[in-house]
């Protein structure tokens, strides 16, 4: 039956005694639960809440729509304690109540997983292919009240033995520079804003501090209050795709820890959710409008949100996410800021949107980290003149010389890895162009946003050139069986709309096609983002013609600014082109992606610093009124 959110917040609200949403009330420590007596039911050992869920260490009913009997220890709150985690060390909670998870967990290294060979040092380890000397001197500008000082290794950040051992599984050998910076402010519970270049390791900057907030935190063994589920972290991203990414790779982070990453998107059966989030969820990755439905639902409360993060950020709080974002954030009964962690990020935060945001943030420390990709020559960005009615051939040109050659300068391509991603501008241009190519000899597949249709077509590659027996309608919940074919390498070429241009991490993307420019030169930043990325190489074309008008200066000046060659009818073409391209992102050519507060708010108390990463950059904090450490220019200035 299905419950009003009104009547539902109302009810589990009284039972779970959380009167007021900023003052979550905090559950004394219980005991240390032995791994040995974790298989039955809570009450067993903890005397703390009764009932099970079958086998699940959930509290709460079954769903059978019987009210769960929770009670209280210590401070008169319904949340049943966790004990301590011996193997997490640092008197962590390992959040097992009523099951060991562990043994029931699906490994995500899959077989690669062996506990003697990742207790190596970090550097003894492989590197994963990460060039940290294009890391080195990446201007970073840092603002806000108390900034803790950065990391430059993991060991120094105190995230516990389970969690190291995955970033060790994962391959990390050192900390990228948004990790090294954001990490640290994030343990420190402030709120943070940070604007980092696309693929530099975002998602771990947040997932490690949420992670690890949680399995600290002693309070919060999870509830379920009838069919309503409690999560503690919350992490909001504009895609399907881009939460089942965050979420494998939050899955990844927290193995074996006891902390539960549940996902839930829109465009798919939301029963599978459903029944997911009954089984028990710590961080839930969602996308907003999913969100909003399990909340109307009141399957989800928002109550004991302790961690918030919006992943692409100013994405989320752009004119077409912003009003269901201040729903879910203002409306939804989620702790106000201050009570809860918030934390922003994105590749590009454009000035309007920064103000924004500081509605969500208390207090917030901005953190800029230049863009590797485009900052360096790791991303070569080429732009083409190309008339509307050549851009076929043209593209046919590229790619056949893509395939006889195998490689475009520095990036070097072998048939596996020679992954081509085509952003064209409409879904119907994309399935097009996706069946051109594929008549023309090149095995391609299409991924687009097209919710209504909510159909893609997905091509077997064995068929070259495909005719029509082997060309297979696939439905919307499959777009990521195209992503995965893309992935491996069966389809080579994905043709997309936006839909894939923000927080996609694709192994093996060599070329970005820009067939159709985006309006927006941020736009145009995140979908060249999706080659070069963790300090590979990679190439970007753009084919521009007079439709580009608006974008000629933006687009001229980016390119500028990473040390591309700009073509001389480019830069024709800006001098004469009216200002576009991003009306929020700069104004009189500069970028905007500096703390705005320093510009409204000069001699107010705020710690700023600049400079590269070599550790110097941080001999003394100058005020905020100072501006830059002379001689440095930051990537966002
Ligand atoms: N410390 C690290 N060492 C090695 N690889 C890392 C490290 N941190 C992240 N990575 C890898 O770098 C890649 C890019 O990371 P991620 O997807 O988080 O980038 P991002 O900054 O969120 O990019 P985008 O702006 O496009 O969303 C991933 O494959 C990730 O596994």
């Amino acid at each position: 039956m299905r419950t009003s959110w009104a009547d539902s917040v109302s009810n589990s609200a009284a039972e779970i005694a959380i009167s007021d949403k900023n003052s979550l009330p905090r559950p004394t420590r219980s005991t240390y639960v032995p791994p040995h007596l974790r298989s039955g039911s809570i009450s067993d050992v903890s005397g703390t809440v009764s009932g099970t869920n079958g086998g699940s260490r959930w509290t709460g009913s079954d769903g059978g729509g019987t009210k769960p009997e929770l009670r209280h220890q210590g401070q008169g709150n319904s949340y049943a304690t966790a004990g301590r985690d011996a193997a997490g060390g640092g008197g962590r909670n390992n959040r097992s109540g009523g099951w060991d998870r562990r043994e029931r967990e699906v490994n995500p290294f899959g077989n690669d997983d062996k506990i003697d060979d990742i207790k190596q040092n970090f550097s003894e380890q492989e590197n994963s292919g990460i060039n940290f000397d294009a890391y080195e001197d990446i201007p970073v500008e840092v603002s806000g009240e108390n900034v803790p000082p950065p990391v430059n290794t993991f060991a120094e950040i105190d995230l516990g033995e389970i969690l190291n051992q995955n970033i060790r599984r994962c391959k990390y050998v050192k900390p990228t520079p948004v990790q090294r910076h954001a990490i640290p402010i994030a343990l420190a519970g402030k709120d943070l804003m940070a604007c980092a270049q696309t693929g530099s390791g975002k998602t771990a900057a947040f997932c490690f501090p949420i992670i690890s907030g949680i399995m600290r935190e002693p309070y919060a063994q999870r509830t379920r209050v009838g069919r309503t589920v409690y999560p503690l972290g919350l992490i909001l991203s504009p895609t399907r795709e881009l939460s089942c990414q965050i979420h494998d790779e939050a899955k990844k982070f927290s193995y074996q820890t006891g902390v539960k990453v549940v996902v839930a998107y829109g465009g798919a059966p939301i029963n599978q959710q459903l029944r997911e989030l009954e089984r028990g969820v710590d961080i839930l990755v969602a996308t907003p409008g999913r969100l909003v439905d399990l909340l109307e639902r009141a399957r989800v409360s928002l109550q004991a949100i302790r961690y918030l993060a919006l992943d692409e950020a100013d994405r989320m709080l752009d004119m077409g996410f912003e009003p269901q974002i201040r729903k879910i954030v203002e409306q939804m009964n989620m702790p106000n800021r201050g009570v809860r962690q918030t934390m922003l990020f994105s590749a590009t935060f454009p000035r309007e949107i920064q103000r924004l945001a500081s509605d969500f943030l208390s207090n917030h420390i901005f953190l800029a980290v230049g863009r590797v990709g485009s900052s360096t020559d790791l991303i070569v960005q080429r732009v083409e003149f190309v008339l509307e009615s050549d851009k076929r051939s043209h593209l046919m040109d590229l790619l056949h010389a893509q395939r006889e050659n195998g490689n475009h300068g520095k990036v070097s391509l072998t048939l596996q890895q020679a992954l081509t991603l085509v952003f064209v501008e409409t879904k119907k241009g994309a399935d097009s162009l996706e069946h051109w190519l594929c008549m023309n000899g090149f095995p391609s597949t299409t991924i687009h946003g097209d919710r209504t249709q909510q159909k893609i077509l997905k091509r077997v590659v064995s068929a070259y050139p495909c005719p029509d027996s082997h060309r297979t309608w696939v439905s919307h919940t499959e777009r990521e069986l195209a992503l995965r074919s893309f992935k491996s390498g069966k389809t080579p070429i994905l043709v997309a709309t936006d839909v894939a241009a923000r927080g996609l991490d694709i192994p093996h993307v060599a070329h970005v096609v820009n067939f159709d420019l985006p309006n927006d030169i941020d736009d145009y930043v995140h979908r060249i983002g999706r080659t070069g990325r963790a300090g590979k190489t990679g190439l970007a074309t753009a084919f521009f013609n007079e439709s580009n008008l608006s974008l000629a200066r933006a687009l001229a000046e980016l390119m500028q600014e990473a040390n591309q060659e700009v073509p001389a009818w480019l830069t024709h073409y800006a001098s004469r082109a009216p200002y576009g391209g991003n009306k929020n992102r700069r104004s009189g050519g500069r970028f905007g992606g500096c703390d705005f507060r320093r510009e409204e708010s000069i001699g107010k108390n705020l710690d700023y610093y600049s400079g590269g990463n070599s550790g110097n950059a941080y001999g003394g904090l100058v005020d905020i009124g100072g501006g830059y450490a002379p001689g440095v220019t930051s990537a966002w200035d």
